[in-house]
């Protein structure tokens, strides 16, 4: 399967057949998410596998399938599961559907996955409104930017000052049931699939993750990331010891 900007321009293709009105906005579920695509109204759904050039969910929870409807007024695409290295799909793979969703003319994206905590204050169910990242494997040179440009894109050195759009955050944190106790913080991407050894947890602490998956990616500006804390992975977190966390910097603004 070819990872580039032909794949997706095909793919952009033959989606824009299928739908009377094209999305402007794009929500990408992460596990167990999915039943977003219920809100969506005149809603019609293509399994990943019927679209060219798209790779195939292998995870449980991520059903595979891109469901197009209206959002209230908005017309909106839900992306049922999301594409993650661990699945041995290559960097340039795992963009194509949020790259096709450029090319469709989307220009609001919302990330959302599931994600273990590295705070104390952050417990399973709480939301946190991502205001940075820590590519891990982005850093190593497994990024999907590598290789030549496609400035349809974004430029060849995207700054990534603001990566996750402020005013969606505001919007993301001002919204947010107050049950979920939402906040901002920075998200560590990480390879997976295995979960973090204690010695990482205290690692990722330490360089100011508050949160931590296996990564997906948006597309500079526009763009907006939820995660919610998972109940299991972070019960089976290391106890943080008090003395830990006493040198644990101040986080939430
Ligand atoms: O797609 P997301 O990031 O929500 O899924 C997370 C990460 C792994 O794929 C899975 C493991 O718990 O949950
Ligand atoms: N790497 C990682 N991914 C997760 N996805 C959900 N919880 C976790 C976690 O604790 N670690």
């Amino acid at each position: 399967m070819e990872g580039g900007g032909i794949a997706c321009s095909e793919a952009a293709r033959w989606l824009r057949a299928q739908f009377r009105e094209p999305p402007r906005v794009a929500l990408v579920c992460g596990s167990g998410l999915g039943a977003l695509a219920e809100e969506l109204t005149e809603a019609k759904a293509i399994d990943y596998r019927d679209i060219p050039h798209f790779p195939r969910s292998t995870v449980q929870g991520h059903a595979g399938r891109l469901v197009v409807g209206r959002l209230g007024s908005a017309p909106c695409a839900v992306l049922q599961g999301r594409f993650h290295l661990y699945e041995g799909h290559a960097p340039s793979q795992v963009v194509i559907p949020i790259r096709t969703m450029a090319l469709l003319g989307v220009h609001t994206l919302v990330l959302t996955n599931a994600a273990g905590s590295l705070r104390p204050e952050l417990s399973p169910g709480h939301l946190l409104v991502i205001r940075d990242h820590i590519d891990l494997a982005g850093l190593a040179g497994r990024s999907p930017l590598v290789g030549p440009n496609d400035d349809r894109f974004g430029p060849r050195f995207p700054p990534m000052v603001d990566a996750y759009d402020p005013a969606l955050r505001r919007l993301a944190l001002a919204l947010a049931p107050k049950e979920l106790r939402a906040r901002s913080g920075v998200y560590v991407g990480v390879g997976g699939p295995s979960y973090e050894t204690p010695a990482e947890c205290r690692y990722l602490r330490r360089v100011g993750a508050h949160a931590v998956g296996e990564r997906g990616r948006g597309l500079g500006r526009g763009s907006s990331k939820l995660t919610q804390i998972q109940p299991q992975t972070s019960s089976e977190l290391p106890q943080i010891q008090p003395q830990t966390s006493s040198e644990l910097p101040q986080i939430w603004p």
